[in-house]
This record gives C-alpha cells, sequence and structure tokens, in this order.
C-alpha cells in the first residue's frame, strides 16, 4: 500500500521535525544532487551541462543546495533565479561554488536564455513545490509557455503505478530535449488534487524526487502524468503515526491517520500477498474448497443491441477464478454466452455478488432490473445504464457494498441528478473530489473510470493508475464489472464462512479495498495483454476479449508463483 499526503498533511509531519532543527532541506538537497548526477551519468559519461531552475521558496532551496553541492564536481552547472525572492542561505551556497547565476527576476526571457535551458543535458525544475497556489505567474509562468517541455514523458505510458513499469528514463530518447528532474513535483501540478490548470505552462518530468512522502498530485490525473518515474525520499517524516478508527471495518486497526484525514491510498502488487482478503482473490482455493465457498456471480448484462457486454463481463468474471457464473440477462445474450462459455449457467439460484447494467441502455425495463437487484441482500456492480437508470429516491437503497462504476459522464449525470450539478469537463477537472461527493451524497462505493481511477467509499480513497492507454478501448468498462464482481463474490464467500453466513457481514467490508483491487487485477490485465508486465516485448495492441483472458496470468503473477 502505497500512501498519498496533501501539503497540509506534509506540512504538519514537517513542523516538529523542523521546530527540533532537523535538517530536513539539506537531507532533500543531497538525496537530489545524487539523483542528479545518476541522471547525468546515464546520458553523459563525464562532464555535462545543468540548469537548475529556482523559484522563490523553499523548493528553489532544496535545488540551490543541490546546485551547490554538483557545482563541485566536474559538472557545468547554471542556476537561474526566476522568482521574486530566493532561499537566501541557498543563494549564498551557490555564491561560493563554481555555479553561475543568470538572474531572471527583472530581465526579460530571452530566445537565448531558453534555447540555452533546453540545450542542458539535465534540467532541475526547483520552481513551485507544495506552497504553489495556481498555474505558475509572473517568470516563471512565462519561463515554462517558452520551454513547452510540457508533454507528458513516454508517450503517455503511466510511471506512477504501484508495479514497476517495463519503460525507464534510460531508454527514452533524449536528443531533443533535457532530461528534467523535478523537485517534489513538477511545477504546475495541483500537489493536493492532480489538477493542472494551464498545461501550456508545465513542466512534464523524467523523474520527480519527492520528499518525505508522495504527494496526492502525483497520484491522481492528470498531475500523474507529468511526474515521471517517481522517487520518494526518505528524509525523517513521520506521517504513518497508527491510530485505530473505530467502526471502519475489515483491516481499519491497520489504518493510519494524519491529523484527522486518511491519506489517498494505493494498492500495489505486495497487497495481493500481505491483506488476507486481498489473497484470497488471486491464491489457489483451499483444499476442501467447493463452489460457493469460492463465490458464485450473477451477471445482468447485454442486450440484443449490445450482446458483447453481456459476452465480455461474464468472460471477465468465468476467468476470475470463481466457483460459478449465472448468465442471469436476456434470452438472446444467453444464448450466445453459453455458446462462447459452456461452463456458464443460466438458471437463478444462489449468488454472492451481482453485476447489473453493461450494456444496457437507460430507462424503465433497466431501472427494474436494477432496483432487483438492491433489494438483495447481497453486493452489487451497478455499471453504465444502471447508474443512469436511477432516481434521487432510488440513490437511497444504495450501500457501500454496492460498487457504482461511471465513467466522467455517467458521474456527471449522476452528481446532477443528487442536487450537485456538474458537467462531464468539471468532473474530469475534479474527479477526486466529486468521487468521494457522489460517495458521500449516496453511501455506495464509487469507482470512478479514468485513467487513473479514484474509488471512493466508506473507509477511505483510493488512486489506482495501473493500466495503458491502451485500455481506452470498447468493452474495457464490460470486463471491469465482470472482474469487480468476481472479487466482490469471492470477498463475500469468504466473510460468509468466517461470519457463519451472516449477511450483515457484508456491511462491514472494505469495500473501497475490494474495488480498488478489482481495478488494479483489471489494470494489469490490460498491461500484460499489451506486452506491458513482463519482460521487455515492447507494447502491442488489444481486445477487451483478450483483457479478460489475462486475467488469469495476472492472479499468477500476483500470488507469486509466476
Ligand atoms: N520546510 C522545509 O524545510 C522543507 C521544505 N521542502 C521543500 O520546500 C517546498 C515547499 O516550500 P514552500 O512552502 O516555500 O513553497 P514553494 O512551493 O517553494 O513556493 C512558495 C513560493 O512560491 C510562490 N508562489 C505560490 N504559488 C505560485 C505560483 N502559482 N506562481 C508563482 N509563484 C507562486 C509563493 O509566493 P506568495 O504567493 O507567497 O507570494 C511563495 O513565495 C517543498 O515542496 C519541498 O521542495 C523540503 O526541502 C523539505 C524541507
Ligand atoms: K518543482
Amino acid at each position: 500500500m502505497r500512501f498519498a499526503y496533501t501539503p497540509q498533511q506534509i506540512r504538519d509531519a514537517e513542523r516538529p521535525l523542523l521546530e527540533a532543527g532537523e535538517p530536513l532541506m539539506a537531507r532533500a538537497a543531497f538525496a537530489l544532487y545524487q539523483h542528479v548526477v545518476r541522471a547525468l551519468r546515464s546520458r553523459v559519461e563525464r562532464g555535462g551541462r545543468v540548469v537548475v531552475l529556482v523559484g522563490p521558496g523553499n523548493n528553489g532551496g532544496d535545488a540551490l543546495f543541490a546546485a551547490a553541492l554538483l557545482a563541485k564536481r566536474p559538472i557545468e552547472v547554471t542556476v537561474v533565479l526566476l522568482g521574486e525572492r530566493v532561499h537566501e542561505v541557498g543563494l549564498s551556497a551557490v555564491r561560493s561554488s563554481q555555479a553561475r547565476i543568470v538572474s531572471c527576476s527583472s530581465t526579460e526571457i530571452t530566445d537565448d536564455l531558453v534555447a540555452f535551458i533546453r540545450s542542458a543535458d539535465t534540467l532541475v525544475d526547483g520552481l513551485l513545490g507544495i506552497g504553489a497556489v495556481g498555474a505558475p505567474r509572473g517568470n516563471a509562468g512565462k519561463l515554462l509557455r517558452r520551454l513547452a517541455l510540457n508533454t507528458p514523458r513516454a508517450s503517455g505510458a503511466h510511471q506512477t503505478g504501484s508495479v514497476a513499469r517495463t519503460i525507464n528514463i534510460d531508454r527514452i530518447d533524449e536528443s531533443d530535449r533535457p532530461t528534467v528532474i523535478a523537485v517534489d513535483v513538477p511545477s504546475g501540478v495541483n500537489c493536493a488534487t492532480g489538477q493542472v490548470q494551464d498545461r501550456n505552462s508545465i513542466l512534464a518530468a523524467d523523474l520527480t524526487v519527492t520528499f518525505g512522502a508522495l504527494k496526492v498530485g502525483l497520484v491522481a490525473a492528470p498531475g500523474c502524468f507529468y511526474a515521471g518515474t517517481i522517487e520518494t525520499v526518505d528524509i525523517g517524516l513521520e506521517l504513518l503515526g497508527p491510530t485505530s478508527i473505530s467502526g471502519m471495518g475489515d483491516g481499519a486497526g491497520t489504518d493510519r491517520l494524519v491529523g484527522n484525514e486518511i491519506p489517498i491510498r494505493e494498492l500495489e502488487a505486495s497487497d495481493f500477498r500481505s491483506d488476507p482478503l486481498l489473497r484470497e482473490l488471486v491464491e489457489r482455493p483451499a483444499p476442501d474448497a467447493h463452489k460457493y465457498t469460492r463465490g458464485v456471480a450473477a451477471v445482468l448484462s447485454g442486450t440484443a443491441r449490445f450482446p458483447g457486454a453481456g459476452v465480455l463481463a461474464t468472460s471477465a468474471a468465468l476467468h476470475s477464478g470463481l466457483g460459478m457464473i449465472r448468465y442471469l440477462g436476456a434470452a438472446a445474450v444467453a444464448e450466445r454466452v453459453t455458446a462462447a462459455m459452456p461452463e456458464i449457467v443460466t438458471v437463478p439460484g444462489r449468488v454472492q455478488a451481482w453485476t447489473v447494467g453493461s450494456g444496457y441502455e437507460p430507462g424503465d425495463a433497466t431501472r427494474r432490473a436494477v432496483l432487483e437487484v438492491l433489494g438483495q441482500p447481497e453486493a452489487a456492480v451497478i455499471d453504465a445504464g444502471a447508474i443512469a437508470s436511477l432516481t434521487y429516491e432510488d440513490t437511497t437503497s444504495l450501500h457501500a457494498r454496492h460498487i457504482l462504476t461511471p465513467h466522467a459522464g455517467e458521474l456527471a449525470v449522476l452528481l446532477t441528478r443528487l442536487g450537485t450539478p456538474a458537467s462531464r469537463t468539471d468532473v474530469e477537472d475534479n474527479l477526486l473530489s466529486v468521487t468521494r461527493t457522489a460517495h458521500e451524497l449516496t453511501g455506495a462505493t464509487i469507482v470512478a473510470k479514468g485513467p487513473a481511477t479514484v474509488i471512493a467509499g466508506r473507509n477511505g480513497t483510493y488512486i489506482q493508475n495501473d493500466g495503458t492507454p491502451r485500455l481506452a478501448t470498447a468493452g474495457s468498462g464490460d470486463v471491469l464489472a465482470g472482474i469487480l464482481v468476481a472479487a466482490a463474490a469471492r470477498v463475500v464467500a469468504e466473510v460468509e464462512q468466517t461470519s457463519g453466513g451472516d449477511v450483515s457481514a457484508n456491511d462491514h467490508i472494505d469495500w473501497a479495498k475490494i474495488a480498488a483491487a478489482g481495478v488494479m487485477l483489471h489494470g494489469l490485465a490490460g498491461r500484460l495483454a499489451a506486452g506491458e508486465l513482463l519482460g521487455d516485448s515492447g507494447s502491442r495492441p488489444f481486445s477487451a476479449s483478450q483483457v479478460a483472458l489475462a486475467v488469469p496470468g495476472v492472479h499468477a503473477y500476483l500470488a507469486g508463483d509466476r
């Protein structure tokens, strides 16, 4: 599990250490210096030119102390001062070194200066850190727009996810731009939300060296796409003081608080080995397992018009290792489903989780189907048309065991129906906060699909960024619904055994964590199907059907018996 914090949480953790005289900035600067040297040496064998951009605050201070260290080596270091103020002690350190200082606070930013900065081997971005408010202004903003180094690196490949990427900074073509290293965060990213106010005044990093802990802006979209590879440096902050959160359900005792807020979380591959419930999702069944202890899911998806949604959701659930999958949707779809997968059962019976809505169009018939599912005590995944069919009154029957999987447009419609009008763009620009709002207004677990999916539930918020842009393909959402319903059924089956069949135990499960696990399985299945997860074979296109087929490989990968 990785945790990401807001600037306020970081400041609260820094304060006692700073008051005790701990040299936090010196630690940060030394680690930054080491990373800059490493990046420079992966590009040029000796010498090399480093340009360090320095803003008005402590982020600039980090950069200045690192510049002074760099200038002790046979490296050409130029420090460019862009703020109205400068960290004075850091500047004195640079003044007593070999580094060259260019002050831009009052002069225009010339073409020559822009060309000089762009021609560096390594460019260090110490303009703005966790103290930034809004898009970079003044000379910093002007320079960033002129530099135009604002395209996310590695052709949009997400590099911030919880599983190591196959693309790394040594393999990026460096011919036409410097290697950009962000100090703490890329300047232009809102550290608390991941928002990027002006995509023209941002410096896209190859590497972000972040201090103390991850910042929310480094894991939430779109900020995460500008961070490149993230290195977290331990400067001694104690952010994870153990705190038990009463009434928070499964695993609550190990949750940790900062102040009164739970940090944003991101599941990692290792959680599927260390967390007992997540381990159940991917491990070999127990020797005495039978169909019902492994979980039974029911799929209500696909219509005569969109039969594929039913086939894909069912296939994804089937390949997730349950005891049984019941397809209980339209008869015309059932025929196709059983033709493709003879294991599927088409008669009603005992079920531990439902999915409804993939491929359904909003309307009365869909609403009847979703209300029937919501009337059951089991868990349910509510997808696509089923979300859009819910009226305001219907949402009062939602619980944490109901996992809603809207994309931005569907979330905008849901929020508007709940009395908080939002457009698709509002949702895309504020995904983190609007997803939490949707959870608070409904009580349901909300999986807001996007390049970095936000999962908001009763026990907190997760962001998962494990996939590949190639998952933006027709049918991908249907596969996710199938993976999620399988995860839900598996967990309900497990909890049934430990609670002696008490269905109210379902309400104590940390559903946000289970949904985040499903989202992660889906992301990794996409990566596996694309050839981006294992080895180094390069990235290739795939269909949604192949993502469903890749799920067993991801189970093996996560269970650790590759
Ligand atoms: N405390 C420590 O010892 C440690 C701190 N650490 C480091 O410090 C960083 C945080 O430093 P920080 O708090 O000084 O904030 P920082 O991001 O440098 O900028 C604030 C300045 O920017 C200005 N400004 C704001 N918005 C702006 C905009 N849009 N466009 C232009 N200017 C803008 C703002 O001006 P103001 O609005 O106040 O006039 C103010 O002058 C942190 O990220 C980490 O790198 C680590 O070394 C660990 C130890
Ligand atoms: K920065």
